[in-house]
């Protein structure tokens, strides 16, 4: 089995878990709260900037000018996946993310960050091992998730994007670009275990991210406290 498909295999529970949860559940039904839609749409408009800085860092530690030059054309603007965004904010009455209040990331969003760059502090394959699942977990899911038939829900289009089905909008072939990178790499046995490792880790993440949105879990001590780490500090 070609590595890639090891990768896939293994997190296929995950994956599995993920369709079920109940933010893409409610997505399909239209029922999903406005309050995770604006959580979401926030959390995800700081983590795709941060992600976009991870992705230029993998470009700069390409292993090749071959590789460098197959990530370039990739180097998406973090605001490439507005159009997502705006389709959400759009079903509950708000036309712009620049009328929802400033972002704080919630825990959820500033670990799955932190992994990212730790990632790239490792080196060039666990960064891009530690990108891939942001890029592959939801088009495997949009697949799953599309109807077939008609709908009038219109948080479909948001599964559509991520389905491929508006290629002008947004191009899906980040992840077969970084799952091709891997597969032309020959890796021993316990590097292949730590880029599994990896993997799973960010698959695990991707759960995270709509279980902490879903659940709105941004109360930040840092937002309800009127004790700053200056004064805990200085005490
Ligand atoms: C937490 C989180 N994970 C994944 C995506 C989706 N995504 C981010 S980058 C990329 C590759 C093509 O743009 C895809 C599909 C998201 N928006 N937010």
């Amino acid at each position: 089995m070609i590595f890639s498909e090891v990768l896939k295999s293994h997190a296929e529970p995950l994956v599995k878990e993920i369709i079920q949860h109940p933010f893409l559940t409610d997505i399909t039904t239209n029922t999903l709260a406005p309050a995770a839609i604006i959580a979401y749409v926030q959390q995800d408009e700081f983590y795709l900037s941060q992600y976009a800085l991870a992705l230029k860092a993998a470009a700069d530690l390409a292993p090749s000018p071959t590789i460098a030059h197959v990530l370039m054309p990739l180097l998406f603007e973090p605001n490439s996946e507005s159009i997502a965004h705006t389709w959400l904010l759009k079903s509950i009455d708000i036309s712009q993310v620049e009328q929802l209040p400033t972002t704080v990331p919630n825990p959820t969003t500033q670990a799955y960050i932190d992994f990212l760059f730790a990632n790239k502090s490792k080196d060039f394959f666990s960064l891009i091992t530690a990108l891939l699942p942001c890029a592959w977990v939801y088009p495997e899911f949009a697949k799953q998730l599309v109807p077939q038939e008609v709908t009038d829900n219109p948080l479909i289009n948001w599964l559509q994007l991520y389905d491929n089905q508006f290629p002008d909008l947004l191009k899906m072939d980040l992840a077969t670009v970084l799952f091709t990178i891997l597969d032309q790499e020959t890796f021993t046995q316990s590097k292949q275990q730590q880029l599994l490792a990896i993997f799973l880790q960010g698959c695990i993440y991707e759960w995270h991210f709509f279980d902490a949105t879903y659940f709105q879990k941004t109360r930040l001590l840092a937002n309800t406290s009127t004790i700053t780490m200056e004064e805990l500090m200085n005490a």
